[in-house]
């Protein structure tokens, strides 16, 4: 068995999937994905994780990361059934630290440290060293974060809603959207377009535009054959759900300073990664009237790595008391 005190816990707990793996060191086990709706909340998951992958080890620590905001003791799971007390948890597993975190605050950690295969460079721009470094991510929800350094040099990712600030339009087209859009929702937030259900929002809106029966229900039907070309209505939310996120990444450049460069994550566009290279995205992204010299040369990147948060939990769990 391995000595109790070298193994820490990590968990990405998103929306519809719970990841953990185990740290002992700089060496992170092959992470296990669980669905959330298999277990009563995180306890019972890590415990289950434990008893079928553990080997036997009772990890002292842990670190998780949420798709939630936390501003104390009680997380609710924004897009999930799971609601707990971090206390409870911490106690029920038996660990004498238990970090809880926002799911984007921990790739915030991470991205400065991936490597080139884990990267795909979209348009030109090189990064600013010392600068703030951007990153959102559509998934289930929106992620977004930033890092930013101090003078010494090291580096504080923030905890941010920045995934449900208001949407804003930049044409007659996406004026429209927006317009059908808020007759549905009361706010129409970035998030209502830029992540997996937002994808069928847009889809939705595009045909009741058109005057179209909407025929598919799913982001992955929707951008699969608006990928192979089948389904014009669905080619034509995705290129609008990739303009736009230019657009959303710009205004985030723009509110960080984020010369550092600004990073794209989550788990729908890795898996489309040629047609968002090849999308409106970057010109989009620059495309800001009097401030296109200053986002021109900031680089943007698609995050192609399949756990990005788990670098930035490894390092929390690593860190001194
Ligand atoms: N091929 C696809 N095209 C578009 N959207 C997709 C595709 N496959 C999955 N999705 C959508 O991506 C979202 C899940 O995103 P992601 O994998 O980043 O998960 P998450 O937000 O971390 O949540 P969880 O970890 O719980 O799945 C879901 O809304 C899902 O419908």
């Amino acid at each position: 068995m391995r000595e109790r005190f070298m193994v820490a816990l990590i968990a990405d707990i998103g929306g519809t999937h719970a990841r953990f793996a185990l740290v002992e060191g700089a060496a992170v086990s092959e992470p296990v994905v669980m669905r959330c709706a298999e277990h009563a909340g995180p306890a019972e998951a890590a415990a289950a994780f434990l008893a079928a992958h553990g080997g036997g080890v009772r990890p002292d620590r842990a670190a998780f990361a949420v798709a939630s905001p936390i501003t104390g003791d009680v997380v609710d799971l924004t897009n999930s059934a799971w609601h707990f007390s971090i206390e409870a948890v911490r106690q029920t597993l038996g660990l004498e630290r238990l970090e809880v975190v926002n799911d984007f605050t921990a790739v915030a950690l991470s991205v400065r440290h991936l490597e080139a295969e884990h990267l795909l460079k979209i348009g030109a721009g090189v990064a600013v060293s010392g600068c703030p470094v951007a990153v959102l991510g559509p998934g289930t929800g929106l992620g977004v974060s930033a890092v930013v350094p101090d003078r010494q040099g090291r580096w504080t990712a923030l905890a941010t809603e920045g995934g449900h600030v208001t949407l804003a339009a930049t044409n007659a087209q996406e004026d429209a959207v927006l317009e059908w859009l808020r007759r549905r929702f009361d706010h129409v937030s970035a998030e209502r377009v830029l992540s997996g259900p937002g994808l069928v929002n847009l889809y939705q809106a595009l045909a009741g535009l058109r005057g179209v029966h909407p025929v598919y229900g799913t982001p992955d039907a929707i951008s699969q054959r608006g990928l192979d070309g089948s389904c014009p209505l669905c080619r034509d939310a995705l290129e609008m759900f990739f303009a736009i996120l230019g657009t959303v990444a710009g205004n985030l450049a723009l509110t960080v300073g984020a010369r550092g460069g600004v990073y794209v994550a989550g788990g729908i566009l890795p898996r489309m990664r040629d047609a968002f290279a090849q999308s409106a995205f970057r010109h989009r992204f620059e495309d800001k009237g009097r401030f296109r010299d200053y986002l021109g040369p900031i680089p943007t990147w698609l995050v192609v790595h399949p756990q990005p948060a788990f670098a930035g939990l490894a390092g929390l769990v690593n860190e001194a008391d």
